[in-house]
């Protein structure tokens, strides 16, 4: 049977629930989140999706054509989110040149490792990372200030309908994959499902002194 990215959201429930709802988005939700704990994700996810527009160059490199303005148009937005995170760590006075925790460093790796991999891989693993935050951030509902703004960025409607694209074309080229390459998609959607919990973890247990 080929697998699809909705099979692949049924088949894998429980692990998509642990990337997708977190204490951390939910003490968001309540205003409760510690300045040390949002900032701590702030500044690592700078540098993920410092990463991530790497990574999504590379999959606009493996992509038919047909693929290429859906990339480009998430390409476009990043390069506007990169300026966003730059200026929202001045207003919280952040110094974004700092080293990558662990978590985030592995994560970063990973995505870097997915060049090697065929383009259906890619293409599932692109899906899921944009997934996991549209609806993160999604799923608490209406976020207090300042909080609301991050919530917005990737649960905004625009953004769930780009998300839908990528996982049409995921499933597009699933659909003529052989069965090893369909089995790695799998594989890299709960790879990236595991490293999305623990980013949440990783911001969520910080030590005050690991956030500036
Ligand atoms: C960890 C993580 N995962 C996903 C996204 C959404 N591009 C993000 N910004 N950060």
């Amino acid at each position: 049977m080929t697998i699809t990215c909705k099979l692949l959201l049924e088949n894998h429930a429980q692990d998509w629930q642990e990337a997708t709802v977190h204490p951390f988005l939910e003490q968001c939700q309540l205003g409760i989140i510690q300045p040390q704990q949002f900032n701590t994700w702030l500044m690592q996810d700078y540098l993920f999706v410092v990463e991530f527009t790497r990574m999504v160059g590379r999959v606009l490199a493996s992509a038919p054509p047909e693929h290429f303005d859906v990339i480009l148009g998430g390409l476009a937005a990043l390069k506007d989110e990169l300026n966003w995170f730059q200026e929202k760590a001045t207003q919280r006075q952040l110094n974004l040149n700092i080293k990558k925790q662990p978590t985030c460093r592995e994560y970063c790796e990973y995505m870097q490792s997915l060049a090697d991999k065929p383009y259906p891989v890619q293409a599932t693993a692109f899906w899921a990372i944009e997934l996991a935050y549209n609806q993160g951030w999604q799923l608490p509902g209406k976020m207090p200030d300042p909080y609301n703004e991050f919530a917005q960025r990737w649960g905004n409607t625009d953004f769930t309908k780009y998300v839908k694209l990528l996982s049409q074309q995921a499933d597009e080229v699933l659909e003529t994959a052989q069965e090893d390459i369909q089995k790695q998609a799998e594989e890299s959607f709960l790879i990236v499902a595991k490293f999305e919990h623990n980013f949440w973890q990783m911001a969520f247990h910080t030590a005050q002194h690991e956030s500036k």
